[in-house]
């Protein structure tokens, strides 16, 4: 008990066994806790839900350009007080009156320990990062929150239990990664901060899964294209700005060459594949990390599927070099293969059908906004 007390005290944390039939929680960097017996993640949930087995699900870093959209998606799924959404910003209000909201930073731990434990939370999808551009204009900042509050994530859902969802990312490939189709497993030498923090994530929470029995789950996303949510300061932030500057001006300043080619997704993809795999048995999942890919496009092919809709559409270059050496990096498609033979996914939406719904919602947004 006494050394357990002063094991506790140095190590200022402590971690459940997964796999252990004792109650008392143990150290995980001190004790050698043998890999578990049973199928990693046995406590998965089939696709269909009772009443009293409703994941309850908090999302970090929820205000950004994915976690309403998710927390919309979820709580259609298990009902709106079963998911919980924070973030360190001020909601706006429609988002603080659709469903719980708290403020939770990823640094502090207790705080996320307390968090869990008074809403019995059961799920947890952590989307607090900072992304590659804002990541390499303040790196100290991004080490912080993507790995320190990743350790933090990490040890609060092994020691409650929790089944975790981390996004990864295309920028967990590096220059020296195959870029045409990059499969799941190859070379990552990824040379932004915040792709080192995306591999480190991937690598810890597949050891934490293995050696702890995690239910840790990953997907690596292409860039996002959404309609109604605004992107945080990525690479791929173009491919969403170009819509909105289509409908308003009829012109647009690309900061990538107009022949960089980049795998992206439409919002609504994305979250669904994020659901499939949480939601998807344990025993289908032969691996913890999944690239999951959609369509692939240069900003050229774009402003051509964009002039079909508005004719007197203009794209002009001024090249961001910091954001144009990242996306030269990065893979320009993924192959997805595992994700579609392991869980059956399937994207819905390929280059035409984007540029109709994003140009539809700017559209009918403008039409509002001059009839008012
Ligand atoms: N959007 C994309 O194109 C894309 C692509 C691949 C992967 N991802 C991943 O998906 C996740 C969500 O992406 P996003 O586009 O919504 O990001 P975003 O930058 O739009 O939002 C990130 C959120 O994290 C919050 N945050 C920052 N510091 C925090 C802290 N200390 N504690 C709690 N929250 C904090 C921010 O306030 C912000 O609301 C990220 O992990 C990202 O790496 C996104
Ligand atoms: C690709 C993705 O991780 C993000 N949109 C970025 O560009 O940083």
């Amino acid at each position: 008990m006494l050394v357990t007390r002063m094991l506790r005290q140095m190590v200022g944390r402590t971690v459940a066994p997964a796999c252990s039939c004792r109650t008392t929680v143990l150290p995980v960097r001190f004790l050698g806790i043998s890999p578990p017996q049973v199928p990693a993640g046995a406590n998965s949930h089939s696709a269909s839900f009772s009443e009293t087995d409703l994941p309850r699900v908090l999302i970090t870093g929820g205000l950004g350009q994915l976690g309403v959209g998710l927390a919309n998606l979820l709580r259609k799924r298990f009902g709106k007080d079963n998911v919980i959404l924070s973030d360190i910003k001020k909601p706006p209000a429609h988002v603080f009156h659709g469903g719980p909201f708290i403020y939770a930073d990823v640094l502090d731990y207790k705080h996320l320990r307390e968090i869990v434990v008074n809403n019995r939370v059961t799920w947890l999808l952590h989307y607090s990062a900072l992304l590659s551009a804002v990541g390499e204009a303040n790196v100290s900042l991004a080490r912080a929150v993507n790995i320190t509050g990743l350790h933090n994530i990490l040890d609060v859902s092994a020691e409650h239990n929790l089944r975790l969802f981390v996004p990864s990312t295309i920028g967990a490939f590096g220059p020296t990664s195959p870029r045409n189709p990059t499969p799941d497993l190859c070379i990552q030498r990824p040379r932004t901060i915040y792709g080192v923090s995306k591999v480190h994530a991937e690598l810890l929470g597949e050891y934490y899964h293995y050696r702890y029995g995690l239910d840790f789950r990953c997907l690596r996303y292409p860039g996002i294209i959404s309609a109604d949510s605004q992107p945080g300061g990525g690479t791929t932030d173009y491919a969403v700005q170009i819509f909105q500057d289509a409908v308003k001006s009829g012109r647009f300043e690309c900061n990538l060459q107009a022949s960089t080619r980049l795998p992206m997704m439409y919002i609504e993809d994305c979250l669904r594949a994020t659901l499939e795999i949480m939601e998807a048995p344990a025993e289908s999942l032969s691996m913890r990390i999944y690239n999951v890919n959609a369509m692939s496009f240069t900003p050229e092919e774009l402003a051509q599927e964009v002039l079909k809709h508005v004719p007197e559409f203009q794209i002009t270059y001024r090249v961001d070099p910091l954001r144009q050496a990242i996306a030269d990096s990065w893979p320009m498609n993924l192959d997805d293969s595992n994700a579609r033979k392991d869980w059956g996914w399937k994207h819905g939406f390929d280059l035409p059908e984007l540029v109709t719904t994003m140009l539809n919602f700017y559209g009918s947004h403008t039409r509002v906004a001059q009839a008012n």
